[in-house]
């Protein structure tokens, strides 16, 4: 796949609809595509999202569940036309072909199926607790190898394991990575970040960022920032 121009995705993590709306309006123009995620589509469904923008967008759904049941996830959400959907690729194999099989009603335009590895809150420490012992890297290798043998078109993935995926499943899988913090921004609730410009030259396609763009007083000029950033080759 070509790299995109913009490589910025926004995550408009918001349950008021004329906030959604109005982010999408002040972005459009800064970013290359808009993420409307859980919050968003539990509070507004899809007469929310078609509200919100009537380009594709990034719906980040995060399915897990028996295959049967994600599967009629996926088609219940075809009539979006979303360029790209993400499950858990910790939902299996099974899962994850089940998934793919239903996409492909949609034709050639379906969306993309990005297989999210191990989220970027989770540190070694809470990934231990789920019973993983291994490091994130291993198992988000683990969980990519299986997701891409299974159907899956790319990954979501932390910025800190990119050059690592990159090297060991070559140029073709999208390679989707939030938990993007540039110098001196509040990494909240995240726990493995690096800056735009790191993931960027690690190997990403996409960067998914949502607060440091949303929280800022100037959301679109906080992105166009960012993006000129990229586009110059600075150091954030
Ligand atoms: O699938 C995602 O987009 C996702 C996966 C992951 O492991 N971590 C993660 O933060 N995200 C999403 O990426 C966005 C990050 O938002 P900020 O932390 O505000 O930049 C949120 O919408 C999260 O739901």
């Amino acid at each position: 796949m070509t790299k995109p121009a913009n490589p910025i995705i926004a995550a408009i993590d918001t349950t008021d609809l004329a906030t959604a709306k109005q982010w999408s309006a002040q972005l459009g123009d800064h970013v290359g595509l808009l993420k409307l995620g859980l919050a968003f589509y539990l509070a507004h469904g899809q007469s929310g999202v078609r509200a919100v923008t009537d380009r594709p967008v990034f719906l980040d759904l995060k399915l897990h569940d028996i295959p049967n049941t994600v599967a009629g996830g996926v088609k219940a959400v075809l009539p979006l036309s979303a360029a790209m959907l993400t499950l858990h690729a910790g939902g299996g194999s099974a899962m994850i072909a089940a998934a793919r099989n239903a996409a492909e009603a949609a034709g050639p335009a379906r969306p993309k199926l990005l297989a999210v590895t191990v989220l970027t809150s989770l540190s070694a420490e809470a990934l231990a607790e789920t019973g993983v012992a291994d490091s994130p890297a291993a198992q988000v290798l683990r969980l990519a190898r299986m997701a891409l043998k299974s159907g899956a078109d790319g990954l979501v993935c932390s910025p800190q394991e990119v050059a690592m995926l990159r090297a060991e499943i070559g140029p073709e899988p999208l390679l989707v990575v939030p938990g993007i913090r540039p110098l001196g921004a509040d990494i909240g609730d995240q726990a493995r970040t690096l800056t735009p410009r790191e993931a960027m030259s690690a190997g990403a396609d996409w960067l998914v960022i949502g607060r440091p763009i949303t929280g800022a007083a100037d959301p679109a000029g906080a992105a166009a920032a960012i993006a000129a950033d990229l586009a110059t080759g600075g150091s954030s």
